[in-house]
């Protein structure tokens, strides 16, 4: 199968560790593309960099139609523009917090999660009601660690981040971590072994479940919603990706 793979922000460095990390999972018969937008922030941090990001997520699902991706994977923890790319195409798309929410929960009676900057907290606490998710999930912590310093990261914020997720253990009275930054998708094999309990990178997950959909034969409905966008001129540089 061929998997689109979306790093919504414009850092080509975390676009190849994402990429790794779902290659590191997928089936020998997954071809996988990574892209990125050409244009937005270079880290997703608050919502005005969301809005950029979303817009990036549509550019890239409208350019790789061409493709015919069997499948999509937004690799951001808010999943950024996944209806806009539900729209777009008939493939399954997944976001990494909705499948990460979903395996946690399949998991452990409760989960955590342990994110980047705090005031993106309240991002997966909305996804966590919308994917009805929130009744799974018994505490979201932020480090206040910037999404870009996770790149290669030394192990001082390795040890921030496993501190950050015992306590989160403890105090939630959680079974589970989930990690709320596709930068963190490198550590997680580490904080797993370190932590001793299930640790979930959301790029990972939504790789396999991907295959899974895909697999199954099941595509995204194009009844209701999520039909295509109706057709309308574009003005601007954003006239190519009109529908
Ligand atoms: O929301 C966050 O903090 C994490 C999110 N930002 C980003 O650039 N990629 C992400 O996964």
């Amino acid at each position: 199968m061929k998997l689109l793979l979306i790093n919504p922000n414009t850092t080509q460095a975390m676009t190849d560790a994402i990429a790794e990390a779902a290659r590191a999972v997928a089936s020998p018969g997954t071809e996988i593309v990574a892209v990125q937008p050409s244009f937005g922030p270079v880290s997703i941090e608050s919502h005005y960099d969301e809005a950029f990001a979303a817009a990036g997520v549509a550019e890239q699902v409208r350019l790789a139609a061409a493709w015919r991706p069997d499948a999509v994977v937004i690799a951001c923890f808010g999943d950024p523009g996944l209806e806009a790319a539900r729209e777009a195409t008939d493939a399954p798309v997944l976001g990494i917090a909705e499948p990460a929410f979903h395996a946690a929960g399949m998991l452990a009676t409760g989960f955590s999660v342990i994110t980047t900057m705090t005031r993106t907290c309240i991002m997966a606490e909305r996804l966590l009601q919308r994917y009805g998710a929130d009744q799974h999930c018994r505490g979201v912590h932020g480090t206040d660690i910037p999404v870009l310093d996770l790149e290669g990261c030394g192990v001082e914020t390795l040890q921030q981040i496993e501190d950050a997720a015992r306590e989160a253990l403890a105090r939630d009275r959680s079974g589970a971590i989930v990690l709320g930054c596709a930068g963190m998708a490198p550590l997680c094999a580490t904080l797993s072994q370190r932590l001793g309990v299930p640790v979930i990178d959301g790029v990972a997950v939504a790789a396999k479940f991907a295959e899974a959909l895909v697999g199954l034969g099941l595509r995204t409905s194009k009844h209701g919603d999520y039909a295509p966008p109706l057709p309308k001129p574009f003005v601007g540089w954003a006239s190519p990706l009109r529908w």
